[in-house]
């Protein structure tokens, strides 16, 4: 038996609650909460997933529009203004449901019917920390608002076509009942919309074209920025901060199993996924490193080093929106510091004439034109370049023009681009 709508907000509230009162991570307390309440069946949890995630995604705005912040105030919040019911329709079905949660109180109607989020302070707007507006004003000029908007609502699944087993026509095929098409940019992306609601996004990974290793899920941004190193077939590329590989799979598949592609993470844990991943894609050019001894003979070597850099993470807010409310500005430079030091040591890879490419899912310009700047100048041997005929050359001249602070660099964001966030910087290290 289903749940009925009572239920299931009074789920996500006590949930929301959990998060906020234990400071439990989101997929823990959802987890925990399936647990706990084992009648609640597939539908009922995904449903309840969703008003959790709506509600981290507009927290500020909710909590400022119900004048109060509490979990009861989000979770109502969520079905009146992201899922599109009104104030009667949505009492009218929580009436005699004994599972509902309290009704709204005389004071959140109040606040409720006659705030205008006009009003509200712009990071209220926006649904980001006050103390990151000044960056967001930085990297989006007057779009700053609207990227932000962006950032807060729910993403589409992305997946990408394993070239090396399959074509996108043939991955679209096999699942054509997901709802997936080609994606807008990226050259092997496929895009599941975003579901409203309730919904459910399908479970691509239990399909057994998945388990074949023809595609994968990864972000189209993600993609995109994989492409833009460019590797050629018989490339010498190091993947400096490889983590679950996401990004090596795509440039291995791009060299079409010849050269190759050195995979590193400083840490093992991160790493591990990938040795599982790379046998499904069917991938013949990777060398797996969990230890930087085993890089020591390609210093000067590499045509490409990438440093998919730690971050923020605050282009991905859409799909992680609690890190959005935890990220403090001691984390932010704590990563700077740590961008620093992957750029220095990945550095020493390059070979003369070689790229160095530097990636972020961030938005914040401390973490990216402004780090690879600093980079440049205090090593004059590199410098960056531009990477707009690259763009031309990958997604052909129709694709939309990318944010660029300088001409040269890319920044994708989820209003310019319908993308998670990200940076990409190609710097070249002088031949003499
Ligand atoms: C953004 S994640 C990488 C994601 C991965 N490239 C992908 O596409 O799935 C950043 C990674 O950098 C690693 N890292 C951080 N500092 C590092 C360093 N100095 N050297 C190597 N790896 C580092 C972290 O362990 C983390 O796994």
């Amino acid at each position: 038996m289903t749940m009925r709508l009572g239920g299931r907000l009074a789920g996500a509230i006590e949930v929301l609650d959990d998060i906020e009162t234990r400071r439990r991570p989101v997929a823990d307390a959802l987890k925990d909460w399936g647990l706990s309440h084992r009648f609640a069946g597939s539908g009922d949890r995904a449903a309840i997933g969703n008003i959790v995630y709506d509600a981290l995604r507009m927290k500020l705005s909710h909590a400022w529009l119900m004048d109060d912040d509490r979990a009861h105030s989000l979770g109502w919040a969520v079905l009146l203004r992201q899922w599109g019911m009104s104030l009667e329709s949505l009492q009218a079905d929580l009436e005699g449901d004994n599972f509902a949660p309290a009704p709204l109180s005389e004071s959140q109607i109040q606040a409720f019917t006659s705030r205008n989020l006009s009003d509200a302070p712009l990071h209220v707007q926006g649904d980001i920390p006050d103390w990151v507006q000044p960056s967001f004003e930085q990297a989006f000029g007057d779009d700053w608002l609207a990227e932000a908007q962006a950032l807060a609502t729910r993403p589409t699944l992305d997946l990408r076509v394993n070239t090396l087993k399959a074509n996108r026509d043939k991955v679209l095929k096999a699942l054509d009942r997901s709802g997936a098409q080609a994606s807008p940019i990226a050259r092997f992306g496929m895009r599941v919309p975003a579901g409203e609601g309730p919904s459910r996004l399908p479970n691509v990974t239990a399909e057994l074209s998945f388990q074949k290793g023809w595609f994968e899920v990864q972000d189209e941004g993600s993609q995109i920025v994989a492409d833009l190193v460019t590797p050629r077939e018989g490339d010498q590329v190091l993947d400096f901060c490889a983590g679950g590989g996401g990004k090596t799979l795509a440039m291995a598949a791009a060299m079409n199993n010849k050269g190759q592609v050195h995979a590193y993470d400083a840490d093992r844990k991160r790493l591990a996924p990938i040795i599982e991943r790379l046998k499904r894609a069917g991938t013949h050019n990777v060398q797996v490193h969990d230890s930087a001894k085993g890089l020591s003979n390609l210093r000067d070597r590499c045509d490409e080093v990438l440093v998919d850099a730690p971050c923020t993470g605050t282009g991905t807010w859409r799909r992680r929106p609690d890190t959005k409310w935890r990220l403090t500005d001691r984390n932010l430079q704590e990563r700077i510091t740590q961008q620093q030091e992957a750029l220095t040591e990945a550095s020493a890879f390059v070979r003369p004439g070689g790229a160095l490419l530097y990636v972020t899912c961030s938005v914040l310009p401390e973490e990216n034109d402004r780090q690879v700047q600093a980079f440049c100048e205090a090593n004059p041997s590199f410098e960056i370049v531009s990477v707009m005929d690259d763009w031309t050359h990958l997604f052909g001249g129709s694709a939309p023009k990318p944010r660029s602070a300088d001409g040269k660099t890319v920044t994708l964001s989820p209003a310019s681009m319908d993308t998670d966030g990200f940076f990409f910087c190609r710097m070249r290290r002088r031949s003499s």
